[in-house]
């Protein structure tokens, strides 16, 4: 079997231009133009690269971009001065805080600081709360991503098994509640979970965020499942150049699945689109508009 390719960079295309017509709508309606903030505390080049492609896709959807980049060795005092000061700017209705943060700042302490109403990674205690007991909330943008794919793909997941490889609070943990929200039978799995193969083997959905490089072959998937790889490792491609791979190895793992993502080009793509989303979604709930739909859980 040759699985079907999900292109998350055509997909993320489409949540885009949605994105754009309701932005263009409020601004002729409502004459709202929503705003994101980014904060991007110290140099690491790999985020700095997110944090400025971040910044054109919010633009090129019609939506204001505040960049706010800080020194390394910013105070965790400072930094929380300028969260303060984002919380309560009515021109910013969505605040991501570029993670990981230098190892001075405590990330509890930063995220748990940001309005919980524009928090749209859905990384503030209150968000996950709320996600973990099916209420409205703000749902992280890599998990959501992901379940967008999946409902486009098979229409109801009721019933599923889906396996989940990883548990960080950013992927793995919200992954697996939108999955359970959507019916579905779902494992977590970590480093430390025993036979991890047979695990794997037993799911209709596989979803990897583990940070390993093709650290999962074909062998482990149950013929005809969906796979959903999350896993960004950038290694060397042998020239001098590096390049991007999944956490799944992609040729064994495409001849036995019944589809799968792409890295690049899968999961990262709708990453970003919906970080748009949300904050769309969070300006309409901000100013008591209706929200659009299809574009959260
Ligand atoms: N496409 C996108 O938009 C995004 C991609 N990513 C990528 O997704 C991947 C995961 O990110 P993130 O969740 O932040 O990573 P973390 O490092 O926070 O978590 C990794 C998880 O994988 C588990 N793990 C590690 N080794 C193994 C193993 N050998 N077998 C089974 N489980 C293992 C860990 O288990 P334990 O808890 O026991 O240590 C942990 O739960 C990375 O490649 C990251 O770059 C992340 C965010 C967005
Ligand atoms: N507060 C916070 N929120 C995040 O959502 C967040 C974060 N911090 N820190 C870092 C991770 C990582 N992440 C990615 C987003 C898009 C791509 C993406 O678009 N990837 C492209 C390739 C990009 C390239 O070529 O490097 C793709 O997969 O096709 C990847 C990774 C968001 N993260």
């Amino acid at each position: 079997m040759s699985a079907t390719v999900i292109d998350g960079k055509a997909f993320a295309a489409t949540v885009r231009a949605k994105v754009a017509g309701h932005v263009a709508r409020l601004k002729e309606e409502n004459g709202i133009t929503p705003g994101l903030a980014v904060v991007l505390v110290g140099q690491d080049p790999a985020s700095q690269v997110y944090v400025r492609s971040k910044g054109k896709m919010t633009v090129e959807v019609g939506m204001n971009s505040y960049e706010h980049k800080l020194e390394a060795d910013t105070s965790e005092a400072e930094l929380l001065a300028l969260i303060d000061k984002l919380n309560s700017d009515p021109a910013v209705h969505g605040i991501l805080v570029q993670l990981p943060l230098p190892k001075h700042l405590d990330e509890d302490l930063v995220i748990n600081a940001i309005d919980p109403a524009k928090d749209v990674d859905g990384f503030h205690i209150s968000n996950v709360g709320l996600l973990g007991t099916g209420q409205k909330s703000m749902v992280p943008c890599t998990p959501l991503g992901c379940l967008m794919m999946l409902r486009d793909h098979h229409g109801s997941l009721s019933g599923m098994d889906a396996v989940v490889i990883g548990r960080s609070n950013i992927v793995g943990k919200p992954m697996a509640q939108l999955l359970l929200g959507d019916s579905c039978t779902v494992t977590i799995a970590h480093s430390r979970t025993k036979d991890l193969p047979d695990v794997v083997r037993r799911a209709d959905i596989v979803v990897a965020a583990v940070g390993r490089p093709e650290m999962v072959p074909g062998d482990w998937i149950k013929p005809g499942a969906t796979v959903i790889d999350v896993g960004i490792n950038r290694v060397d491609a042998g020239d001098g150049k590096t390049r991007l791979v999944g956490d799944c190895h992609y040729d064994s793992c495409a001849e036995v699945a019944g589809a799968i993502t792409p890295v690049p080009g899968g999961v990262g793509p709708m990453t970003i689109a919906c970080l748009l989303a949300n904050t769309l979604t969070a300006c309409c709930r901000a100013n008591g508009l209706a929200e659009p739909e299809g574009l959260t859980a």
